[in-house]
Order: structure tokens, then sequence, then C-alpha cells
């Protein structure tokens, strides 16, 4: 292999072995053997599940790449058998480098023993003599900053603590090819900014890493190459932002697709869809919305008005995937059940798919009213904004009516609609919002 390279992997695949019943397993322990051993062909008392098929990547010593991919798409196989801590069933992985992981939690830790003692057996794992570990102990426990606990055993440490302690000793190890799968999810918030901090300065040091997240925000922030994985193969291999972009579209298209394949008995092959190429995905992701009663996660109000459809329109067509900067428009259908006797309000609400409220647009603030309304009545709303949001996210639209003299809602619809943004041509925007900003750069008067 090239010395360029950190990591080769050349058409690489894993199997596992299913077993439908434990005695199935123990038959394969043994009947083969035997049948072997009286010239027969042997029998195989397992199904086998690919979980990864014929990936083939090479990194460059000092990338950092990102891997992602939907729940059991294969982002842990793959680390794994890069790691070496499970072997490949066919193909090649050649790595050039000492390498750090952080895969499941506390791996490497003995749970008897305290975090100081665990950090000295985790060393010795890793190859590290004492005298260097001497050298490094008090930095590692500066970082890990985890207090007295440092003497407990590490059976009664919180999550947090475990991969405080865990990322500490990594990184302080020098490694050539740092490999992290998750954990920094469970440290707080001010952790993982350290934890990224660091990530970064060793990535200037020309430390390779390969780091699975679902944060695309993260993701994007840390690595420029990313490798999108999806149900064992390699969709697509190239810059962070792109590969985000076809993340989260095949991403709501899966989703969409299992949801309408609930309730319409043919839709039109939803994988077919999925593999097809984007613009054709543009066009077809409207008949694969499910319908907004599946849409909606739930609802709260006194019932006298429901709202009954929500969609999302990009330039007049229907859309769950809108590019950047886009002006959409939000077109919702109120249902009046028992008399509105007040003027109201509607609002909406675009928030993170996780449910972080981002904006609101409500008729209240635009000194517009909703009249009184008779039972049997129909009301068509509208909203428009130009989209502020950034690209490699999910977002959804909550809305709202009620009638300030009732004070509660008479209908509150959380997950009316959602869509996700990706980045319009080559444009990219980083991180949560693309605001219109300007910047200038004088000579010094010096
Ligand atoms: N030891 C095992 N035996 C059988 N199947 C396994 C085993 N480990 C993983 N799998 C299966 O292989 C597939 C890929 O799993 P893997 O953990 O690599 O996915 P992942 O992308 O890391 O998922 P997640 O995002 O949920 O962590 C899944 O369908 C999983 O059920």
């Amino acid at each position: 292999m090239s010395s360029k390279l950190a990591i080769k992997i050349d058409s690489l695949s894993k199997c596992y072995e299913i077993y439908d019943a434990p005695r199935d397993r123990l038959k394969q322990m043994i009947i083969p053997k035997l049948q072997r051993l009286v010239m027969r062909s042997p029998g195989k008392y397992y199904n086998e599940f690919w979980a990864l098929k014929n990936i083939s990547v090479d990194i460059k010593k000092g990338e950092a790449v990102g891997i992602v991919g939907r729940n059991g798409s294969g982002k842990s196989t793959f680390l794994q058998l890069i790691c070496g801590t499970l072997s490949p069933t066919q193909g090649l992985v050649e790595t050039n480098g000492r390498i750090a992981a952080l895969l499941e939690l506390g791996s490497g830790f003995n749970p008897e023993f305290s975090g100081r003692e665990n950090v000295y057996l985790n060393g010795s794992v890793l190859g590290i003599d004492k005298a260097r570990l001497d050298e490094r102990f008090a930095d590692i426990v500066k970082f890990a900053d985890i207090g007295n606990h440092l003497d407990q055993p590490v059976k009664t440490y919180s999550s947090g603590m475990f991969v405080r302690l865990a990322f500490a000793v990594q990184m302080h190890l020098d490694p050539e090819i740092l490999i992290i799968d998750e954990a920094l999810s469970v440290g707080d918030q001010f952790f993982q900014a350290k934890c990224y901090a660091a990530i970064r300065s060793m990535m200037d040091n020309g430390t390779t890493v390969l780091f699975v997240s679902h944060s695309a925000a993260t993701v994007k922030a840390l690595c420029p190459r990313a490798i999108l994985l999806s149900h064992g193969e390699l969709v697509v291999d190239g810059p962070a932002s792109k590969v985000l972009d076809r993340y989260f579209v095949l991403g709501s298209l899966e989703a969409n697709a299992a949801k309408s394949a609930q309730l319409v008995p043919h839709p039109e092959s939803a994988i077919a869809t999925v593999a097809s190429t984007e613009s054709t995905v543009m066009q077809t992701v409207s008949c694969l919305q499910p319908p907004f009663e599946r849409r909606v996660s739930h609802r709260v109000g006194t019932g006298q008005a429901q709202f009954v459809e929500c969609r999302v329109l990009a330039d007049s067509e229907e859309a769950i995937v809108v590019e950047t900067g886009a002006t959409l428009r939000v077109q919702a259908v109120l249902d009046v059940l028992d008399d509105c006797p007040y003027e109201g309000e509607v609002g909406l609400v675009v928030a993170t798919a996780e449910g972080i409220e981002l904006f609101a647009i409500n008729s209240f603030f635009q000194g517009a009213r909703v009249p009184a309304m008779k039972a049997g009545e129909q009301r068509v709303l509208e909203f428009e904004f130009v989209s502020p949001l950034s690209s490699g996210a999910r977002y959804r639209i909550d809305l709202g009516y009620r009638m300030p003299v009732q004070g509660e809602y008479v209908d509150k619809v959380f997950a009316a609609a959602g869509f996700s943004v990706v980045n319009q041509g080559d444009r990219i925007v980083p991180l949560l919002f693309d605001v219109p900003g300007t910047v200038r750069i004088g000579l010094s008067t010096k």
C-alpha cells in the first residue's frame, strides 16, 4: 500500500451468521465437523446476513472522513473491521499507523478497576509503556475532568464520565488514526466542544480521522469528506456537503416510502424510486408523501376546528426536499367543526426534526385576524417565507390556531409537514442558518 495512505479497503464484505434458535448455533459448532470427518458435505444451520457488501475505499494520511447512514446501514461494522475487532468475510483492510478507537462505550475498560488503574491498563493494551503513561497522566486526568471519581471503580461511572476518561486516554496516546463511533454524543455539550477542539488540533497535526455521527452539522463541521452507506453498500463517497444532501434525500424517501407502504398496498416501487437519480427523486417525492393524519405526531386543543391538511410548496410544486434559499409556501386547511365565535390567530413554527423550535410566522404579528367562523366552514391558509435554513437536516412544521379570548389552542398540530433542505447548486451553507452578511477586507492604516 502507498505510504501516502492511512487506510486501504478493497472489496470488503462482512457476513453475519444469524441463528433461528440457540441450538442451531450448537449444531453448527459440532455437526459440520463430524460430517467432514465422514467425508460428507457439511450442513449449514444459520442464515447469512451481509452487513457490508463489496466496499472499496482509500483514505489518505491526514484526511478526516465522516461515515453516515441510517441505523443498521453498516457503519459500526465498517469501523470495527478497520480497527480489527471484527474480521472480514471477504476483501482486505490495510492500515498504516497506530489506531485509537472510541467504539462501544467503555470497551477496553475493566469495570471493577478504578479510573486511574484503567488508564494504565488501557495504555498497556495499546502498547504504550509505563514511563510514557506517567508522563501523560496529568494531562489525561485534566482533560477527563472527572474529579474524585478517578479513584472509584468505573462500574460506578455515568456514561458521560466513561466517555470523558476513554476519550482523554485515546487522544493523549498520539494516535495516527483516530476512529470515533457516535461515542461523543453521550458527553455534555461542554465536553463535546472540548473534544471537537482536540480532534481538530490532532487533524492539524496530521492524524487521520474516521468519524460516525448522526449529526450532519458535526460531520460537516469536522470532515471535508464523507461516505454514505445504505443497506451495507457504499452509495456515495465525496465532499461532505454533497454526501449529506444525498443522505437526507435518501432518508426522507425511505421514511416516507415506508409510511406510504403501510397504507397503499402498491406504491410505485419505493426502492426503485430511492435508487433513481436525484432529479427524478425531486419529481416523484410528492406521490410518496404519507397522508396528513399519519404525518402528525400529536395534537392538542379544544377541537372546535381542526387542521386537515398541510403542504409545503416550492416553485408551486409540493416538495419534501427543498433547496437552500428557496421561497416556501405552506398551505394548510382548517375544518371548522363547532362554532368559533371570536377572532383568532394562526401561526406556524419551523422546528428541527428533534423538536428545537427555530422560528415562527403568526397572523398576529402580521396584523391579520382569522374572523369568527361557523361550524361546517373551511378555511385555506397560506404562509410564505424565504427559507433561511441550511442544508443537511430535516425540519418539521407545527401549526396552531387559537382564539385569544379563549386562551387555549383550538388546534395545535405537531409535525403537520416535514421537509429536508439540500444545497442549491454548488453554494454551500454551513451550520443551521443562511444569514445574509458581508465581509469587508481593508488595508491596515498603519
Ligand atoms: N453480531 C451481529 N450478528 C448479526 N447481525 C449483526 C451483528 N452486528 C450487526 N448486525 C447487523 O448488521 C447490520 C449493520 O449493523 P451496524 O451496527 O454495523 O449498523 P450501523 O449503521 O452502525 O447502525 P446504528 O446507526 O444503528 O449504530 C444491522 O442490520 C445489524 O442488525
